[in-house]
């Protein structure tokens, strides 16, 4: 690790919804920088006094950050974490950003049984969490990767299931979904590079123990 890289403590924050919570606990307990809660820019904001760097990247790829070493620690959300299997540790649950991941089916086409969709579409940004929970089931599937607006598949008749977050519930609704599996709870999670965490333990394990204070 370089001299100046041993210097800071780099945070890597995803953008889009987790961004404003995170940035709200790290706040709470005095992890700041001039420009951080604005709709900036900038990519990497460092507050000099405390030595503290936050990167700004694209949700997916804050675990690629951190189990690279660019970033020391990150925020990120369990369903991102179990998706890509990266090898870092996982500190703590945040409990923000709270919603989980299940299966959703049409309703007015709702079958009487789980297994009952063996072998058949199940559209999802998650193939591998949607894979891990089907085959724990003994069902082979068919995985149609997609990126967003996952809700739309079964209706243009894509696929005969979806594999997805929930939150409120409101997306399933207006889409005449309904949950069908709950398949895991995910919430944000902090993570650490393997290598920082030995090399910068009092400061990482000083933030752990201000966060568990709050939350
Ligand atoms: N409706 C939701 N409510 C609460 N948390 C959510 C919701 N949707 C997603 N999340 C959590 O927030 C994280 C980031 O979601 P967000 O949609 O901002 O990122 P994204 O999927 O990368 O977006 P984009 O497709 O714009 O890059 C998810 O990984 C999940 O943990
Ligand atoms: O239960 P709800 O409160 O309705 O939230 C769930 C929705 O939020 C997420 O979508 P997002 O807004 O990230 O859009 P995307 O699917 O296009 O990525 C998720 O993929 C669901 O569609």
């Amino acid at each position: 690790m370089s001299a100046e890289n041993m210097e800071y403590l780099t945070i890597a924050l995803p953008k889009g919804k987790v961004f404003g919570k995170a940035v709200q606990l790290f706040e709470k307990i005095g992890y700041t920088a001039e420009g951080l809660s604005d709709k900036s820019r900038k990519l990497i904001i460092t507050n000099e006094e405390q030595k503290i760097r936050f990167i700004i990247t694209k949700t997916a790829d804050v675990p690629v950050y951190v189990e690279y070493g660019a970033a020391d620690i990150g925020v990120i959300g369990k369903d991102v974490l179990m998706e890509t299997d990266k090898d870092v540790y996982e500190l703590l649950d945040l409990n923000i950003a709270k919603c989980h991941l299940m299966m959703a089916v049409p309703k007015d086409k709702k079958r009487a049984n789980l297994l009952d969709y063996a072998n058949t579409r199940v559209a999802t940004k998650f193939p591998h969490i949607a894979a891990a929970f089907f085959n724990s089931k003994g069902m082979q599937m068919e995985y149609i990767k997609l990126h967003g607006s996952i809700e739309l598949g079964p209706i243009v008749g894509l696929s005969e299931s979806i594999v997805d977050i929930v939150e409120t519930g409101t997306t399933l609704r207006e889409n005449n979904l309904e949950e069908y599996a709950f398949i895991v709870d995910a919430t944000a999670r902090l993570i650490a590079n393997r290598v920082s965490f030995k090399m910068k333990f009092e400061r990482i394990n000083k933030l752990l123990a201000d966060l568990r204070k709050i939350i």
